[in-house]
C-alpha cells in the first residue's frame, strides 16, 4: 500500500481493506455494471429523501456518490471494478455517523434492492459484504 502524504496514513482500497469472498455469481445478480450502476443512481435519489439520513447528503454530488458506490459494489461483487475513492474511514471522518445513521443506510438499500426485484438471498449477500465497514463508517463515541 501507498501512504497517504497528508496523513500519513495507509490508503487501502476496500478490497484489501474488507478480505470476503464474494458470493459466486453475485455480481451477476446485479445485473453486472449497468444494473449496478442504476442501482446506486436511485439508492443515492432515496438516500437524499430519507427523513433521517437525508441531511447529511445535503451538498452532496449525487452523481459522483453514485458512481464512487457503483465502482465499490461492483468490487466488492467480484465485476471488473476497481473503486479508486478514499478509503472508508477517510470518506466519513468529521461526520458523525452513528450506528442508528448506518442501520437507516442500510434499510434505504435494503428498500432500493427490492424495488429493483433482487432476490432476498442475493441482497443478504452484498449487505454482508458492506456490513464489516460499520468499523470505519461509524463514528466512534
Ligand atoms: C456500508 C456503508 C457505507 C458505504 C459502503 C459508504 C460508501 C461511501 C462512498 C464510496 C463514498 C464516496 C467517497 C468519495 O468519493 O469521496 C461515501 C461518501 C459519503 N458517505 Fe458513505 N458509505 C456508507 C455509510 C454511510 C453512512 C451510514 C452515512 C451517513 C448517514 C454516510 C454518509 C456519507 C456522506 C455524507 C458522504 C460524502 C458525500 C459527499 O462527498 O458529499 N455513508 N460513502
Amino acid at each position: 500500500d501507498t501512504m497517504s502524504p497528508h496523513h500519513g496514513k495507509p490508503m487501502v482500497s476496500d478490497a484489501s481493506a474488507y478480505p470476503v469472498a464474494p458470493a459466486a455469481g453475485l455480481y451477476e445478480a446485479f445485473g453486472e455494471k449497468e444494473g449496478i450502476r442504476s442501482l446506486m443512481t436511485d439508492f443515492a435519489q432515496r438516500l437524499r429523501a430519507d427523513a433521517r439520513i437525508g441531511d447529511q447528503f445535503s451538498e452532496t454530488n449525487l452523481d459522483n456518490l453514485a458512481s464512487q458506490l457503483s465502482d465499490q459494489l461492483c468490487q466488492l461483487s467480484g465485476g471488473p471494478c476497481v473503486y479508486k475513492g478514499p478509503d472508508m474511514k477517510t470518506a466519513h471522518s468529521n461526520m458523525d455517523v452513528s450506528r442508528a445513521h448506518f442501520n437507516a443506510l442500510v434499510e434505504v438499500l435494503q428498500q432500493t434492492m427490492d424495488a429493483r426485484g433482487i432476490p432476498f438471498t442475493r441482497q443478504n449477500q452484498m449487505l454482508a459484504l458492506l456490513a464489516p465497514m460499520h468499523r470505519d463508517v461509524v463514528t466512534p463515541r
